[in-house]
Parts: structure tokens; C-alpha cells; sequence
């Protein structure tokens, strides 16, 4: 890749750009090399742009390629969620009458003496301690407000006394003003900034607006880290940057350790924008929207968004009830930009019967309240609610593919005797269940791996199984490829989840079974001849 600019180095002519970025020139590779401790830190392939929809965006400066690792980093910081049960405040882990000490020097409750002295612990502890008198904390299991103050607390202390995590701290949004006119700021005033500013008794330190904007600073840029139970939240710097799309083109996952990995999920051109999806891809396209301008205080309007449709999916839509008529019933458009503007009513694509916007989301409300009861872990129960609802509602609609998700990882596991104990109909079910699935999901939420990985994993189960029930070694041969095929792309999808986590977990697992499946080639191999590979 060439390109006239200043070397890095030596600021004179250079033609030749680092392989990493695409952006910084270099006129040798001597000085290339001479400049890579310095540059590797900063050698990211994205830059960071401003648009006044927006805010900070990235934008790829190469290409990058399908299941590339972007950005990997640790958190600036982290702490306990807003609303949590009492954890250990070393390891953010849910803390039981049994399983902790009160930290010897605050009384804040940790699970352990490694925990009373970790550095994440200071900030309160210090604070705690200047204060004059212990925390103490005696009831467990239910959620405890006093925790809502912890990591503000934490982001306060860099401020007061380490300033270059503020300063990252600090560069980040807050949407004070939209959190003052939804009500947040006032919430947060009562329940976090006035108790760090009288529990701790700080005011001589912070002002309740400084307070206030870190509330703003957590919420905005908090990452919810699924690695503890419960859930801890954490800020990372570059990360922050990422803008949201409903079918973005990256997706993040963690490590053991608590750092951010950000993987490519769809092949990437120089000059694209880069995306995380803040919400969940799997919701409909009212909820995705509502739930972004709760928690981030935007309206997406992303081109998932703005295709009701949803890229031909119709995975918010509902059939017509208008007589035999075949058609599906969607809004015009899903964009509202107000709380208190009312969607417009919902019009069939074959009939143009309508039914209002109340009407339909009631019934919506319905059938979601029946999805909350379903017994959970019962495959009987989720097949008895896409019998009744797939009447109602597209094929492809979130509720159903909500369901069907739970049935493919529930099949085959519900007792010991695993895929062989199901009948033929409930093995092809599933299989056919995974296929829809991956598919759905490759259209709808391309970046997303997870799910897709977990979905594949399933799938690749079922045509081993059903190769066997074959008896033909020839057809089991065949469907023992296939199912290494698709093993090995769920295993790629899921390499770099964490191995605390149950996608880590699958994918130890899928190892294994690429291993079993060679094995078993092998054998065939030798008995009747074809070819291993
Ligand atoms: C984590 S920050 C992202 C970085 C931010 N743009 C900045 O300059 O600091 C999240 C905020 O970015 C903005 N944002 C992100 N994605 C957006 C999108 N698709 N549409 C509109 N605003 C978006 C919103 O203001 C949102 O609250």
C-alpha cells in the first residue's frame, strides 16, 4: 500500500504506510521497524471521525476481514451494576451469608483476602475509611442501593486523584441534558449523587453536577461484562466509540481476564463506518428503538430500522386475520421520534386491511406475557407456543424465533439420553429449526457470532445423528463432512469467547468433537474405503 506523506520517523517523503492502520507512512522499513514499540499501541484499523448526528464515530481505514480482532482492551473501570444483589468488591462476584468477610479496614463486604486488596477496591474503601465509621451490610440475595454509588464512586476517584484515567473518563458522552428532560438526571441526583455526597461526605470535594455527569459518563459508555454473577458493568476507551447499528458489522465479546475484544463480523471496506449493536438484534424493531433511547438517548434510525420490514424478514410482523387473506400486517415505518408519538396503524401487504397501531400492540403485550409464563427448560411447552402463535404471527417473528432458539439448545438435552433419545420428527425439527435460524440471523444481525455459533454447534449435532440413524455407512460418511463443516465454522464463530461463559464452554467442546468426528472418519475410512478428508 503506497502514498505520499512524512515518515513517522524522519518527517521526510515517504511512500509506504504501515500494514496495521493503512495510516501512518514510513520511508524504510528500517524505520518502520525502529517505530513499532511506540506505534503497535495506537496501530488500530480505524480512525476516529465527528458528525453531528452521531457524535465520535469509527471508520475502517482498511479493509478488514471476517472474524479479525479489531481492538482488544481492559476497562478503564468497573464496578457493580446500578440495580445489584451485594457482591465482593475485589472479584464482583454475588456475595452469601457464607462466603464473605466484611473488608478489614471499611467493612465493605469481599469474598476474600486477595479480594480486600485489590486495587479496584480502593476508591470506596479510601473513601469509606475517610468518612470515619465502617459499612456495614447485613442482608444478602436481594438488591441493595447502596451499591447503586460504587462505580460512580470509582470514576470519581480517578478524577480526585488519578488523572490519566480521568482524562479518558472525562472525553466521554454523558447526555446530561436528555438524561434532565427524560427524568434520569433527577433520579440520579436523589439516589446516587446525593448519597456520595452525603455518605461520603464529599461536598467539599465534588459538586453534585460532577456527580452528575459521571451517572451520565456510566450510563452512556457502561458495558454490562456477563463474566461475574451478577453482571458487573465496565468502561473501555476506544470501545466507547463505537457507534450502534441493529445489524452492525462487528460484535464484542470478553475476556477471562475482563478485557474487550471487538471482532470483525462481515467482511469490512476501507471507509465503512464500524458498528456494535447497544441493544439486543434478536427484538423487534419498536423495542430495539425505544430501548436506545431509554438507555443511550438516541432515536436509531439505522437501515434496519427504517425498513420496517427488516430486510424482507418481517420479523416484526403479524399475519392479516382478514378472511383467507395470506398477507402480514407492518406500520409504514417504525420511526417515532418522541415518547409520546403514537405509531401509525398497520396495513396488510395483500389486502391493505388495517388494524390501529393499539390494537396491535396489544395484542403484541399478549403474546408476550404468554412467552414471560412459558415454563422454562420444557421443549413440550415451547412447541405448544409456536402452535398457537404462528397463526398470528410471521413466521420469522421475534417471538417465534425467541422460542425456537430455546428449543434448539433445549432438544437433545433434556435427559440423559441426549439426540439418540429423540424421535426422527424431533431430530429433523431441530435440525430444520437450526438451519432457519442461522440463516435469519446472518440476514438480521450479520456481526453477531454468538448466537450463531451456538446455533451451528446444535445443528451440526443433528446431522450426525441423523447420518446414523442412516445404518449405511456411505450416507453416514457424508453427513459425517457435513457435520464437521459446520462444526468447524461454529467453532470459528466462537474462539474467542471466554471459557467461563457457556459459549466458551461449546466451544471446547466443539474441538473435541472435530477431533471424535476424524476419528470416526477414519474408521469408515477403512471400512469401506472412502476418502478421510
Ligand atoms: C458510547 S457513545 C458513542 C460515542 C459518541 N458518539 C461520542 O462522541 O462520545 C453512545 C452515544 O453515541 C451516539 N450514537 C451512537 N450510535 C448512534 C446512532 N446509530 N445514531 C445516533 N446516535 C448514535 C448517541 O449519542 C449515543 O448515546
Amino acid at each position: 500500500m503506497s502514498d505520499e506523506g512524512k515518515c513517522e520517523v524522519c518527517n521526510r517523503e515517504a511512500t509506504q504506510k504501515c500494514g496495521g492502520c493503512h495510516v501512518v507512512h514510513y520511508c524504510s522499513k528500517e524505520h518502520q521497524k525502529a517505530d513499532w514499540k511506540k506505534h503497535r499501541k495506537v496501530c488500530k484499523p480505524f480512525k476516529i471521525l465527528n458528525d453531528e448526528k452521531l457524535g465520535r464515530y469509527l471508520v475502517a481505514t482498511r479493509d478488514i476481514k471476517l472474524g479479525e480482532v479489531i481492538l482488544q482492551e481492559p476497562p478503564l473501570i468497573w464496578g457493580p451494576t446500578q440495580v445489584t444483589v451485594p457482591v465482593c468488591l475485589g472479584c464482583g462476584t454475588a456475595i452469601k451469608e457464607d462466603n464473605y468477610k466484611p473488608c478489614t479496614k471499611c467493612g465493605w463486604p469481599v469474598c476474600s483476602e486477595i479480594c480486600e486488596k485489590s486495587p479496584s477496591h480502593i476508591p470506596e474503601c479510601q473513601y469509606t475509611v475517610s468518612k470515619g465509621s465502617k459499612v456495614c451490610i447485613s442482608t444478602f440475595g436481594t438488591i441493595h442501593p447502596t451499591y447503586q454509588c460504587i462505580t460512580v464512586l470509582r470514576c470519581l476517584y480517578q478524577k480526585q486523584f488519578l488523572s490519566d484515567i480521568w482524562k479518558k473518563l472525562d472525553r466521554l458522552q454523558s447526555h446530561c441534558e436528555e438524561r434532565k428532560i427524560s427524568g434520569k438526571y433527577e433520579k440520579d441526583r436523589i439516589m446516587v449523587a446525593q448519597f456520595i455526597l452525603g455518605f461520603f461526605k464529599l461536598r467539599n470535594i465534588f459538586t453534585e453536577e460532577e456527580v452528575l455527569r459521571v451517572c451520565g459518563i456510566v450510563t452512556i459508555n457502561g458495558h454490562e461484562v456477563p463474566l461475574t454473577t451478577p453482571s458487573h458493568v465496565a468502561i473501555y476507551e476506544s470501545t466507547s466509540m463505537f457507534e450502534h447499528r441493529c445489524s452492525a458489522n462487528c460484535n464484542k465479546t470478553f475476556t477471562d481476564q475482563g478485557s474487550i475484544l471487538i471482532k470483525c463480523g462481515t467482511h469490512i471496506k476501507k471507509g465503512e463506518h464500524l458498528s456494535i449493536c447497544y441493544t439486543d438484534p434478536l427484538w423487534g424493531t419498536a423495542n430495539r428503538r425505544h430501548h436506545l433511547y431509554e438507555s443511550k438517548f438516541f432515536w436509531c434510525s439505522c437501515e434496519r430500522c427504517t425498513d420496517p420490514t427488516e430486510f424482507s424478514t418481517y420479523f416484526s410482523a403479524m399475519r392479516c386475520q382478514n378472511g383467507n387473506c395470506t398477507g402480514y400486517l407492518l406500520p409504514p415505518t417504525f420511526i417515532i421520534n418522541n415518547v409520546n408519538e403514537k405509531l401509525p396503524d398497520w396495513k396488510c401487504n395483500k389486502c391493505s386491511s388495517v388494524s390501529s397501531a393499539h390494537h396491535m400492540q396489544d395484542l403484541l403485550d399478549r403474546i408476550g406475557q404468554d412467552l414471560q409464563d412459558l415454563p422454562k427448560g420444557e421443549s413440550r411447552a415451547a412447541k405448544d407456543f409456536i402452535k398457537t402463535y404462528e397463526k398470528y404471527l410471521h413466521n420469522n417473528h421475534y417471538y417465534l424465533t425467541d422460542v425456537r432458539f430455546a428449543l434448539t439448545q433445549l432438544m437433545g438435552h433434556e435427559d440423559q439420553r441426549g439426540l439418540p433419545g429423540l424421535d426422527e420428527d424431533d431430530v429433523e425439527l431441530k435440525a430444520r429449526l437450526c438451519q432457519g435460524l442461522s440463516k435469519l440471523i446472518q440476514i438480521l444481525a450479520p456481526g453477531e457470532t454468538r448466537m450463531r455459533g451456538l446455533v451451528l454447534y446444535e445443528l451440526h449435532a443433528t446431522i450426525a445423528e441423523l447420518g446414523r440413524r442412516g445404518g449405511d455407512p456411505h450416507q453416514l460418511t457424508f453427513a459425517l463432512h457435513e457435520a464437521k463443516k459446520v462444526l468447524q465454522e461454529a467453532a470459528e464463530l466462537l474462539k474467542n469467547e471466554p471459557a467461563c461463559l457457556q459459549e466458551g464452554k461449546v466451544y471446547k467442546q466443539a474441538l473435541k468433537n472435530i477431533k471424535e468426528i476424524d476419528v470416526v472418519l477414519m474408521t469408515l475410512h477403512t471400512n469401506i474405503g472412502s476418502s478421510p478428508s
